[in-house]
């Protein structure tokens, strides 16, 4: 039997890298995969270099896609996520649109019959405070200044306007190895959230290679279901004290009240009945997130809790905008009366 050629962009990321590994646990897979060259991704990617094709290249290039020849399915993830894509737009543009753009018009070219996969995101419906049930016809109004969600609204419509067959993913909350940073507190933690962890969301594009018609030219919500949903302010709860660092007692305006995404997905188990993907719930979350820390880790986190958090809520910028009293900002991250 010919095996499915798959091309994976993205591989060492975290999506990315649980569907590498997914798709090297069956057989009947050929794995090209394409992803740009950075110290992580070449330790990442290393160990698997017999067993897949390796290239090394920039999106953004249509040169380095050259190569990609004769492709039947493709897991497009390659992208620059928050915070980056907010504080570099224009390299957000190039990569997640432009980048997509490129792909596209190299399969066009070299394998016509490709089935793409595209990775949107839950950012595209905007702020969902007011009305967190969402549906996958709801109008996309990404909040003030998220550029990330602009890139994906146009990389969606250039898939869809591809002539290649295509399905689109919109991922709700990916949680896994991302790196706590200031966006922390642009969420406000009466955020309604929906997680799916990294394996689960992978298994979801894996699973679509072989159920082609049934996603195909379909956009669809990809989240955890319900037991993967819970509100921001206790799922910082729960992390916190996972992580040793006590209770979430960060002043008041550190967090934001508006202008960030996520919610839960109303109609997220229509892709589950497709593909079958979920296996996690928010109790085995937590779990996996227990494991990663070590005692030792944890011990120094309580002892140290107290700066750990200073350092954190350093890089509240509501806070910073509240405190300066800068109007425009103070604007775009509360409430106001
Ligand atoms: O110019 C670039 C920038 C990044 N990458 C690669 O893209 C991947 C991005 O991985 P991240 O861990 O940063 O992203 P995530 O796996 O968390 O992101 C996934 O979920 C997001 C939504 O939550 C987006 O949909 C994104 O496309 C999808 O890969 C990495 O392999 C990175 O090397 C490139 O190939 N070229």
């Amino acid at each position: 039997m010919k095996k499915t050629n798959v091309l994976l962009t993205g591989a060492s990321g975290t999506v990315g890298f649980e569907a590498l590994q997914q798709l090297l646990q069956k057989d009947y897979f050929n794995v090209t995969a394409f992803d740009k060259k950075t110290k992580l991704s070449t330790e990442k990617l290393a160990p698997f270099k017999n067993q897949i094709t390796l290239i090394y290249g920039d999106i953004t290039n249509p040169k380095d896609l050259e190569n990609i020849k004769d492709v039947d399915a493709v897991i497009h993830l390659a992208a620059i996520i928050p915070p980056l894509a907010d504080e570099m737009p224009e390299l957000a543009h190039n990569v997640n649109t432009k980048g997509t753009q490129n792909l596209i018009q190299q399969l066009e070219a070299h394998s016509p019959n490709a089935f793409f996969m595209y990775s949107s995101s839950i950012s595209v419906y905007g702020d969902r405070i007011e009305n967190p049930y969402i549906h996958i016809g709801d109008p996309l109004i990404p909040s003030e200044g998220d550029a990330y969600a602009e890139t994906k609204i146009k990389a969606e419509q250039a898939v869809q306007n591809s002539q290649l067959n295509w399905t689109i993913f919109r991922l709700a909350a990916i949680m896994g190895n991302h790196k706590m940073s200031k966006l922390m507190f642009h969420q406000p933690l009466n955020t309604a959230l929906e997680i799916a962890t990294p394996r689960d969301t992978a298994r979801a594009f894996v699973n679509a290679i072989e159920n082609e018609t049934a996603v195909a030219k379909q956009i669809f919500n990809l989240g955890g279901g319900e037991t993967c949903r819970i509100s921001y302010e206790h799922f910082l709860e729960r992390s916190f004290a996972i992580f040793g660092l006590g209770k979430l007692d960060f002043p008041e305006h550190a967090f934001a009240d508006k202008n960030f995404h996520c919610g839960y997905y109303a109609d997220g188990d229509v892709l589950e009945k497709n593909l079958n993907f979920r296996q996690d719930t928010l109790e085995d979350f937590f779990a996996m997130e227990a494991e990663k820390v070590s005692s030792i880790k944890k011990m120094a986190a309580c002892i140290f809790k107290k700066p750990v958090k200073w350092y954190l809520l350093k890089q509240s910028e509501p806070l910073e905008a509240w405190q300066n009293n800068d109007k425009k900002l103070k604007q775009h991250f509360f409430n106001l009366q």
